[in-house]
């Protein structure tokens, strides 16, 4: 796989022919699937669940499913994603009374786990839980829809949380998700993320691949 996995955010694909538009967007450069799941509680926006995340599994989706849930309670609906084919889930730790069983159950599931942290949300829920994270994914937007702009302080977050990933020694990869453009993504990989989640800046363009390469070439000028 390539070191910078470029993740569409397919909240921004057309629902109406979803298994040919992650085709599309694997075929054109994509290293893994970021799938939100919105309850309409947590966040205020209903989208998509376990089947159809087996539904693209089913289609032939290969690819890592990471699986965004932005869902409250979030322990009842984790076993159904991993029997859904998700790779990767994260969680909001307002979601969740007990982050390390959440992480826990997520990992018995065979799923590798993360914890989201949306903008105002601080940091200090990584305290005792490194050591059970194979992500962290921090917002860069507020939760709920596509389409919206990138909030600058998130950089700073970015690179706090770098120096935690590098000093902890474990290996976790850091995804940022909202906002990220061809024209942000230098400095976002210079703040330190690795994973880069992007919606609108991919899917209302016609031609996938295109945008998919200018933000290669975009990350491999990053100092
Ligand atoms: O989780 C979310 C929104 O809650 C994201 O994954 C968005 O879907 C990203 O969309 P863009 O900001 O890239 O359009
Ligand atoms: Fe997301």
């Amino acid at each position: 796989m390539n070191e910078n996995w470029i993740a569409p955010s397919i909240l921004s694909a057309n629902f109406a022919k979803l298994g040919e538009d992650v085709d599309n967007v694997l075929k054109a450069g994509a290293d893994i699937v970021h799938f939100d799941v919105m309850d309409n509680h947590f966040v205020p926006n209903l989208t998509i669940g376990p089947l159809v995340c087996e539904a693209l599994r089913k289609h032939g989706v290969t690819a890592p499913i990471d699986v965004h849930l932005m869902v409250e309670p979030v322990d009842r609906i984790i076993p159904d994603f991993a029997k859904a084919g998700a790779s990767i889930i994260t969680f909001h730790p307002e979601a969740s009374v007990h982050i390390d069983r959440t992480l826990q159950l997520i990992k018995d599931c065979g799923c590798k786990a993360g914890l989201v942290f949306n903008p105002g949300t601080p940091l200090h829920h990584l305290d005792y839980v490194m050591d059970k994270l194979d992500m962290i994914l921090l917002m860069s937007v507020n939760p709920g829809f596509g389409g919206q702009s990138f909030i600058p302080s998130a950089l700073d977050k970015l690179r706090q949380v770098r120096k935690r990933i590098d000093d902890s020694g474990f290996d976790i990869r850091l995804e940022i998700d909202g906002g990220v453009k061809t024209d942000n993504i230098r400095a976002i990989k210079e703040a330190g993320a690795d994973t880069f989640v992007a919606g609108s800046a991919i899917f209302s363009q016609p031609d996938y691949k295109k945008v998919i390469d200018d933000m290669r070439a975009e990350l491999a000028k990053a100092g």
